[in-house]
């Protein structure tokens, strides 16, 4: 990170901030360079810290993620719109350590995953709906590509408000103060209860 890099409000001493995807070799950003066309949004890459959010410390005792954090929306966040990269370690899906909260299947026939437990960026906060949205998710993990440099795109993934269809027709997004919330999908809590059945990454399934 440089050293100009301004840090966000609340984030954690003992985590790196990442202000790009940490792609550690033998992997190099070649594994993640798209040939047009494609159909994925393009992305502009967002301001760092991201002003549409705020990691926030969750001391609600109700909340199912109580001592811990979560990331709210700091202005209304209209349907469809893109919040944030999921940024972190790019590594092997075959590398991917079971025990890791914070992992996020990437491509599945690249083979590529990312996972933010020791880097990332404000979007490793977002947490399941779960226990504190009944209505279900407000957000989702969508494929969008990053423009490198002229002509040149790379995967990444993109944290987006949920489109009005998908929320519910009357849906206008995600208000200001509310706290942003994807689906991990079954497979991630069935892996931490015990139920081996459906073993998928967080993201996939809902
Ligand atoms: C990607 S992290 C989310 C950010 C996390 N709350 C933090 O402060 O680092 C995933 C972890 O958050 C917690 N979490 C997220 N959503 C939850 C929910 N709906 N119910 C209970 N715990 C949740 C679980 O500990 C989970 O393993």
């Amino acid at each position: 990170m440089p050293p100009s890099v301004i840090l966000p409000k609340n984030w954690p001493q003992d985590i790196t901030f990442l202000t790009a995807l940490h792609i550690p070799p033998p992997l190099t950003s070649t594994s993640l360079k798209v040939p047009p066309p494609t159909n994925l949004p393009i992305i502009k890459p967002p301001p760092t810290p991201n002003p549409l959010v705020r990691i926030t410390p969750i001391t609600t005792p109700s909340h199912p993620a109580n001592g811990q954090s979560g990331l709210f929306a700091l202005r209304p966040l209209p349907p469809s719109s893109f919040i944030i990269f999921y940024l972190g370690t790019l590594h092997p899906s075959s590398t991917t350590d079971p025990a890791s909260n914070y992992d996020l299947s990437l491509d599945r026939d690249l083979d590529l995953s990312i996972d933010a437990t020791y880097c990332g960026n404000e979007a490793r906060f977002i947490n399941d709906y779960r226990g504190i949205r009944p209505e279900g998710p407000n957000a989702e993990f969508r494929d969008c590509l990053v423009e490198t440099s002229k002509g040149k795109f790379e995967r990444r993934i993109g944290v987006f408000v949920l489109s009005a269809g998908k929320a519910g027709k009357r849906s206008n997004g995600i208000a200001k103060g509310s706290e942003i919330v994807v689906s991990y999908g079954k497979g991630f809590w069935n892996a931490r209860t015990g139920n081996e059945s459906e073993d998928q990454h967080q993201g996939d399934g809902s």
